[in-house]
């Protein structure tokens, strides 16, 4: 049997049983909806697992699913290239994990601004300029390649926009869509502040065992579901 997870709730989940189901996959939770086991119809050999959208990468990385739907930014900032290949793009979960800065920063519109405002801060205040998020590996990654230095990190796994107002962090890298909450919040995303464009992947993990009847089932799938043979 091959494992597939899927996320568990939400827009996420039901997106992404809207997209199996339209390729005649159809994947539902068993039982009730507060029960976290799937069932699939339309191809043998085939397991959904239903778990949260932020534990795909780990288990795609151990090995315990051999398909995972979740995305680009979750997998990016968890897993390096060697444990997951992408099969597809799914066209949904669209979203950008910017930097945001308080909208009375007139003078700080772009990443270099932030960089000069980052060294007068420390003067001033004498600590580094914080910035609240939950993707520091992309993050780091980022202002790193800037040449942004002078800053910390402060670890936020939610409601990381409040974080300014509750003067915790002075910025934010979080993701966004629709923009409302930045705004809410009264905060302003840097002109060339955006650090990775994410949308729902499908993965397939190099660490599972794929055995031959495995591998015979993912044929089946990728036939029906119109995406590439085992991509590694
Ligand atoms: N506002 C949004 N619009 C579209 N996609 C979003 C939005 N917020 C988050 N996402 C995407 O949804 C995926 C899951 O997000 P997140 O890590 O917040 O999980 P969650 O919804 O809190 O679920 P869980 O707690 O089960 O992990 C991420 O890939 C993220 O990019
Ligand atoms: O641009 P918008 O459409 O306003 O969406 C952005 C919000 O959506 C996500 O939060 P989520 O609801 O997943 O909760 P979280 O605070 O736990 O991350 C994200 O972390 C932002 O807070």
């Amino acid at each position: 049997m091959i494992r597939v997870g899927v996320p568990s709730k939400g827009r996420l989940m039901q997106d992404c049983f809207d997209w199996f189901g339209a390729r005649g996959v159809v994947m539902r939770r068993a039982g009730s909806d507060r029960e976290y086991s799937g069932v699939v119809e339309g191809v043998e050999g085939v397991v959904p697992v239903l778990l949260s959208a932020g534990e795909i990468p780990r288990e795609l990385a151990a090995g315990r699913i051999h398909l995972g739907v979740t995305g680009s930014d979750l997998v990016r900032e968890q897993l390096g290239a060697d444990e997951v290949a992408e099969v597809a793009r799914l066209g949904f979960g669209q979203a950008d994990l910017v930097i945001a800065v308080p909208n009375v920063w007139i003078d700080v519109e772009t990443v270099d601004d932030l960089d000069a405002a980052a060294a007068g801060f420390r003067k001033a205040h004498g600590h580094r300029l914080r910035i609240a998020t939950k993707y520091h590996r992309l993050v780091r990654d980022f202002l790193q390649a800037q040449g942004v230095a002078d800053y910390q990190l402060v670890d936020s796994q939610g409601a990381t926009e409040g974080t300014v107002l509750n003067g915790t962090a002075e910025a934010i890298a979080d993701i966004t869509s629709s923009g409302e909450t930045l705004r809410a919040n009264h905060l302003r995303i840097l002109s060339d502040g955006l650090i990775h464009s994410s949308q729902a992947v499908l993965w397939a993990s190099r660490m599972a065992e794929w055995s031959a009847a495995d591998l015979a089932a993912y044929a089946r799938l990728a036939a029906k579901l119109g995406v590439a043979g085992v991509p590694f």
